[in-house]
């Protein structure tokens, strides 16, 4: 599977990662030429339209970091628009249900439903120590059931007593009857296929799902039928409503594209594949992995992340550097602003605390929102590199032309500047204490309460002219998150946050100070 979809691809890209720098039309042309392989390999048109724009899009605004050339880049984004179109990471058969949960299985004759749900009763009696109970209901083949059958001899699975002459609802109730009564976990429902969809098939599929009420209905697919499983999964799921899907024969040598279209198209995860006849042949599915096997270039996407994390780190510690020594210029500000924003503003950062759930929504509730930094991060940006170096060149005409730049007025400029002021005689006095962690977060205290500080302006209401029971809340909640007071008027959004690694924004989008927060000492 996907091997000739992983040459195209890797031809493709190899001709662009070698090269020092890009143009759009070489991106462009890349991308040409990524959409034929797909669609050779038989994804869905329109998989692959939004899937070209997305990387096109991505790679012409991503910045490329040092270290690296514009083609890696290219790949890694690659790369990880395939594992979004994938689908998300090991979703697992759903029994969080009162047994018996029921799971149905559907689809087409011989796209290995019964093998299927043979592999999965064994993978759930021996792996998850669960009591199954298999049915067949498939009726109008008469082998069908004995073949069930069976497979639960082969792999110690009890299988439901066949009863000839029995419709497949009245089977599918017994089945469920005999679950309860035999205290079984999960009973699996093996539905009879057909050799296409048809009406008949579809009413009885309704039938057995209002009888059993399923709690997970699986769509087995064969991975090589490319399109057609695709459109039979939209069909299965108009009609009968499917939870996930199960792709069958993904170790035969088709083209890969159901795998690839499936989760796009209909926005069902793909939960298990098919990888052979045995009976441990099922595999869970595994976005990052799959697409690494496609574009068989995962040195080159973990080369780009080290770059990534490395620039990052980078930053964080001359930013700690210039703190130490007492330089906090404008310009530091502003990227203390913007790595907030990356972390997803105030909102991000708090949701990424463990316990402060509440408080983020009273600030919420105070108005406290994300709209600040983007005003503060006018102001900056209307300054010249040279007053932004040097905040004491700020007197009153420049503000004014800053303030007409940047739609907000000169006291919001005296504001930002009193904030900016406050961090650094914060940092002053807190340089040469060495520790690390406890100095960033008490920056960020600084820039809590400079936040406080910027209250009102553009209907901000200030936090420290907040109702004093609000903010004695808002404080305990803090204390109670191990965040210790703020400086100022936001309580908690900083005030020393304790830990190794400081206030995960100053480390980049990845995350190494939040263990520290929350091993509280
Ligand atoms: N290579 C390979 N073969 C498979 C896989 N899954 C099922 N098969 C084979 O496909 C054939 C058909 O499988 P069945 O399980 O009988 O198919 P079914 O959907 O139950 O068919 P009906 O009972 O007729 O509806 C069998 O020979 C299986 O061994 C797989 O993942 N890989």
């Amino acid at each position: 599977m996907f091997e000739s979809l992983q040459d195209r691809l890797g031809s493709i890209l190899n001709g662009l990662t070698g090269r020092g720098a890009l143009s759009d039309k070489d991106v462009s042309a890349a991308l040409r030429e990524v959409r034929r392989a797909l669609l050779e390999a038989d994804v869905a048109l329109e998989v692959v339209r939004d899937f070209t724009d997305k990387v096109r899009e991505k790679a012409v605004g991503s910045e490329v970091l040092k270290s690296i050339k514009p083609g890696q880049m290219v790949v890694k984004i690659v790369h990880d628009e395939l594992v979004e179109m994938l689908g998300s990471e090991g979703v697992a058969i759903d029994l969080n249900a009162p047994s018996p949960v029921v799971v149905m299985m559907v689809g087409l004759q011989g796209s290995g439903k019964t093998t299927t749900t043979g592999k999965i009763a064994a993978r759930l009696t021996q792996r998850d120590r669960r009591k199954v109970l298999m049915a067949s209901l498939d009726t109008r083949r008469p082998a069908a059931q004995e073949q069930l059958r069976q497979i639960g001899e082969q792999t110690g699975v009890e299988t439901l007593p066949i009863i000839p002459g029995q419709s497949p609802t009245d089977i599918a109730g017994r089945a469920v009857q005999a679950a309860k009564l035999g205290g079984h976990d999960v009973v699996i429902l093996d539905t009879a296929g057909r050799t296409h969809i048809d009406e008949p098939l579809m009413v009885e599929m309704a039938n057995i799902r209002q009888k059993a009420n399923p709690h997970e209905i699986l769509l087995v697919a064969d991975a090589l039928t490319g399109q057609d499983a695709v459109n039979l999964a939209r069909n299965f799921d108009d009609r009968v409503g499917i939870t996930g899907l199960v792709l069958t024969r993904m170790d035969g040598d088709g083209r890969g594209g159901a795998a690839l279209s499936m989760r796009a198209v209909t926005g069902k995860p793909i939960k298990l594949i098919g990888v052979g006849e045995k009976m441990d042949a099922l595999e869970e599915f595994h976005p990052k992995r799959i697409a690494d096997r496609i574009l068989g270039m995962g040195d080159i996407v973990s080369l780009v992340e080290k770059a990534a994390e490395t620039i990052d780190a980078e930053k964080a510690q001359a930013m700690a550097e210039r703190m130490k020594a007492g330089k906090f210029d404008l310009n530091d500000l502003e990227d203390q602003l913007k790595q907030m924003q990356k972390l997803g503003g105030v909102g991000g950062i708090m949701g990424m605390m463990p316990g402060v759930g509440k408080m983020k929504d009273q600030m919420a509730a105070a108005g406290v929102d994300d709209s600040i930094f983007k005003r503060q991060l006018a102001i900056i940006s209307s300054m010249t590199r040279r007053e932004r170096a040097h905040p004491e060149l700020l007197k009153h005409s420049r503000k004014k032309r800053i303030a007409a730049g940047s739609g907000t007025s000169a006291a919001d400029i005296n504001k930002l500047l009193k904030m900016h002021r406050q961090m650094g005689d914060m940092m002053k006095s807190m340089g040469g204490k060495g520790k690390k962690g406890g100095m960033l977060g008490k920056m960020m205290g600084g820039l809590g309460g400079g936040l406080g500080g910027m209250g009102g302006m553009g209907g901000m209401p200030d936090l420290s002219s907040m109702d004093p029971k609000q903010l004695e809340a808002l404080q305990k909640q803090a204390q109670a998150a191990g965040l210790g007071k703020g400086s100022g008027g936001l309580p908690g959004l900083g005030g020393g946050m304790p830990g190794a690694g400081g206030l995960p924004g100053l480390g980049g989008p990845r995350l190494p100070g939040l263990p520290g927060v929350q091993k509280k000492k």
